[in-house]
């Protein structure tokens, strides 16, 4: 940044803190051989300590010209080294897995000054399985998803409300419609890091590569 840049910095950033505090120390001698049950290790603890939605991760594709997208979703479940989330196929995220099914999920608990990075290959698990967890989700969320426009352009909010009511209909009728459009996407992941902060700016990094042979391999990253 020039002299010049700097002096036209936004004072609003101007003395903002990160990772500010003391953090818990993470003891490295002791983990697990696979990612995903050091993952449910630190999430269980992460609802001990009362971080606030934990499950609320950002989830990273890319366009068809290769350009990143980024956007928070929940997750939704996590089976060995395979994570869950939920979404509409005709999204924009929907379209770009559909192209490319490379992808990235990045949390962040402020609280605990950690941050899990996982990257991996996501596929549609089908129209039965999004429908299931379309079923476990309040009516409302159902009939926003039952438009089937996630990430259309909206003419106005009447359109939207036009459309809500004709769907709210629909469930009242048949309370077990669903969307076609709705899926639960599956990320199986070949790379994972684990970040603990550390107040001096010394963070643990931990990274879990699985190898040639699909076995996991795991070794510090320099800070
Ligand atoms: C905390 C939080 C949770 C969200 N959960 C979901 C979700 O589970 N599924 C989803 O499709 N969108 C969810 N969204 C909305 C997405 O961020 C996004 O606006 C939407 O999926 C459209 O993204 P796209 O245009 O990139 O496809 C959530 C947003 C926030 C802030």
């Amino acid at each position: 940044m020039s002299a010049d840049q700097s002096d036209n910095r936004n004072p609003l950033f101007r003395g903002l803190k990160a990772l500010e505090g003391t953090f818990a120390a993470f003891d490295t001698s002791k983990i697990p051989q696979r990612p995903g049950e050091l993952f449910l290790e630190w999430m269980a603890l992460a609802l001990q300590e009362n971080v606030t939605e934990p499950h609320a991760v950002t989830l990273s594709t890319v366009d068809s010209e290769g350009r990143p997208d980024a956007r928070v979703l929940v997750l939704k479940d996590v089976h060995g080294e395979t994570f869950y989330f939920a979404s509409g196929m005709e999204s924009r995220k929907g379209q770009q897995l559909q192209h490319n099914s490379h992808a990235a999920l990045t949390f962040y608990w402020p609280s605990l000054g950690r941050q899990i990075r996982l990257r991996g290959t996501v596929s549609d698990t089908g129209a039965e399985e999004g429908a299931e967890d379309l079923r476990r989700r309040p009516d409302e969320a159902r009939a926003i998803a039952m438009t089937g426009r996630q990430s259309a352009p909206l003419d106005n909010e009447r359109q939207l409300e036009q459309a809500l009511a004709e769907y709210r209909e629909q469930l009242v009728r048949d309370p077990e419609a669903v969307s076609p459009y709705w899926r639960l996407y599956a990320m199986q992941i070949f790379e994972a890091e684990f970040w603990q902060a550390h107040s001096g700016r010394k963070h643990t990094r931990l990274q879990y590569r699985l190898d040639e042979d699909g076995q996991w391999e795991s070794g510090l990253l320099w800070p």
